[in-house]
């Protein structure tokens, strides 16, 4: 039987609409759930196995994307945000009832600075951008994924399109390395 992997993957990716212009994350709570406004298409929207990012019940992988941080705001029961590791460089801002990570700004002085991590799957509408790759595929060992399993967990990703990486795709790498460079001086600013 194919690795179950999560809900939005396993059946066929969701299907990007050219008309989406951004919507309402909504988190998992029946009563007073946290509403978060995203404006504008989601960008790097990926599948990630690291163990920090937020999963629904039973997958091995998040699916997670950015947003401009000034697209992204809280528009109801925002008191039931808490971030749950200060010293992270995404301070992930979960709904202390639920769970739900609802929106996860990078404020440091890194590449990401600008950005807020979101999980697309909360979004009360269809259309956003769908996931392009997979990040931190050997992470989800480190959750308890038995490592005889990596072989057709990869081979799944493929199939499905979502070529797997042990860290982040070479686009975002080569970013990261680029701005890194730039402040060390190894490239020219
Ligand atoms: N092996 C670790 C990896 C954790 C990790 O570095 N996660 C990445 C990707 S998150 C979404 O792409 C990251 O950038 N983390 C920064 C942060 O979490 O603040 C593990 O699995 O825990
Ligand atoms: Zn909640
Ligand atoms: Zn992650």
């Amino acid at each position: 039987m194919a690795e179950k992997l999560h809900p939005k993957i396993d059946n066929g990716l969701p299907r990007e609409s050219a008309s989406f212009a951004g919507g309402t994350l909504v988190c998992a709570c029946t009563s007073k759930p946290v509403k978060v406004k995203v404006k504008g298409q989601i960008a790097h929207n990926h599948a990630c196995g690291c163990t920090k990012c937020w999963k629904p019940e039973g997958a091995v992988f998040s699916v997670v994307a950015v947003a401009g941080t000034g697209d992204v705001t809280v528009i109801e029961n925002g008191d039931k945000l808490k971030v749950i590791d200060p010293s992270a460089l995404i301070q992930r801002h979960a709904c202390t009832q639920c769970g739900v990570h609802m929106h996860g700004p990078v404020e440091r002085d890194h590449p990401f600075k600008g950005l807020s991590f979101i999980h697309p799957e909360r979004f009360e509408e269809d259309g956003w951008s769908p996931p392009g790759f997979t990040a931190f595929v050997s992470s989800i060992i480190e959750s308890g994924v038995d490592p005889s399993r990596m072989d057709g967990i990869r081979g799944r990703l493929r199939t499905i399109g979502l070529e797997p990486y042990d860290c982040l795709n070479p686009g975002l790498m080569d970013y990261i390395a680029t701005w890194t460079a730039k402040k060390s001086g190894a490239l020219p600013a």
